[in-house]
């Protein structure tokens, strides 16, 4: 039996730091959402090792790969005595403030109860995600989502609809804990989080009404040590009404409105040698995107 899962890559629409707790790691309120960017992984069982193949030869294929830690999680979490050769071909860019490593590793615990038949609950298996990593929760969940605590307390929200939005990357990553610990607090204004969702579940999330709502607290503290990710960002606001960095960056993103001028945009943004996708807002991360053969 072999799963193919696309694991897909997220985008903070809404993210403000509340407080640092005493284990070092920070409290937060955030929007996330599920975009159509995606990793490919597929699992296909084996005798009693866990062996990885990544198609991005500068990741390790062993402990250091969150997708190997995944698959150890659970098999030492079940008592599994069966194994899983995983080939895990990378698209979202690393360190980009997307959560690939994140979506690989939700995608992982998912295949793997599945293809190792064991049988489980998705609180239980948020208990182990949350030991993987703070964003890898949300991927069990997808779709659009309000994410709390250190990220780990998901809560669904309704569905924006089909939004078209531009990802912009300058092809660099930027480390997460680098950027919690530039965080100076107080933090002045604490940004509200009721406007955006006052807009969502009133189905009002459009445009440039929804943009004005959206925030990310990392920019503040990304951009004096990333001047090329604010040029990206002025750049975009240029060319489109608005846009935000993602997460910790360095990606920055827009939403785009019907009337954009779409190849004008495309060779603004290549002449400055960055990756740029088009994609689209998607509803649920895993239940479509899963098959076997
Ligand atoms: C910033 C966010 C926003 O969605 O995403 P990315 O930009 O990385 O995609 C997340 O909070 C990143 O989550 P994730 O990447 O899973 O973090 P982890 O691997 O658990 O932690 C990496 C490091 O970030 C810090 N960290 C992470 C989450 C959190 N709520 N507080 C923290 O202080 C800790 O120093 C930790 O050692
Ligand atoms: N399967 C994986 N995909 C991406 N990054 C991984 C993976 N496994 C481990 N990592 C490590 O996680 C860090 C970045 O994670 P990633 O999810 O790409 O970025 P971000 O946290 O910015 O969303 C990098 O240091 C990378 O080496």
């Amino acid at each position: 039996m072999k799963i193919h899962i696309k694991a897909p890559a997220k985008i903070n629409f809404f993210l403000e730091i509340k407080n640092k707790r005493a284990d070092e790691y920070h409290n937060l309120e955030s929007i996330m959402q599920t975009v159509s960017l995606y990793d490919e992984l597929s699992f296909e069982l084996a005798k009693n090792m866990v062996s990885l193949e990544c198609s991005d030869k500068s990741l390790s294929a062993y402990e250091t790969n969150i997708v190997y830690k995944a698959a150890m999680a659970v098999k030492k979490h079940y008592n599994a005595d069966k194994g899983v050769k995983i080939y895990l071909k990378k698209r979202i860019p690393i360190g980009a403030g997307l959560g690939g490593g994140s979506s690989d590793a939700a995608s992982t615990l998912e295949a793997l109860v599945k293809l190792w038949n064991i049988k489980t609950t998705k609180d239980e298996l948020e208990q182990i995600a949350i030991k993987l990593g703070a964003d890898v929760p949300f991927f069990l969940t997808g779709g659009t989502a309000l994410c709390e605590g250190i990220g780990e307390i998901v809560t669904p929200l309704k569905s924006i609809g089909e939004l078209n939005i531009i990802l912009v990357n300058p092809g660099f990553g930027v480390p997460t804990a680098d950027v919690y610990k530039k965080i100076k607090f107080p933090l002045t204004n604490q940004a509200k989080i009721h406007t955006i969702k006052d807009l969502i579940f009133n189905n009002s999330f459009n445009k440039k009404e929804a943009f004005k709502s959206c925030f990310n607290r990392f920019e503040e503290f990304v951009f004096p040590n990333y001047p090329e990710i604010l040029e990206i960002k002025r750049v975009l606001n240029e060319l489109c009404y608005a846009s935000l960095m993602s997460g910790s960056g360095a990606t920055v993103f827009s939403i785009l409105d019907s009337g954009i001028k779409i190849e004008k945009l495309k060779s603004r943004l290549n002449r400055c040698g960055w990756k740029i996708w088009f994609v689209t807002t998607i509803d649920t991360s895993f239940h479509p995107l899963f098959s076997s053969t």
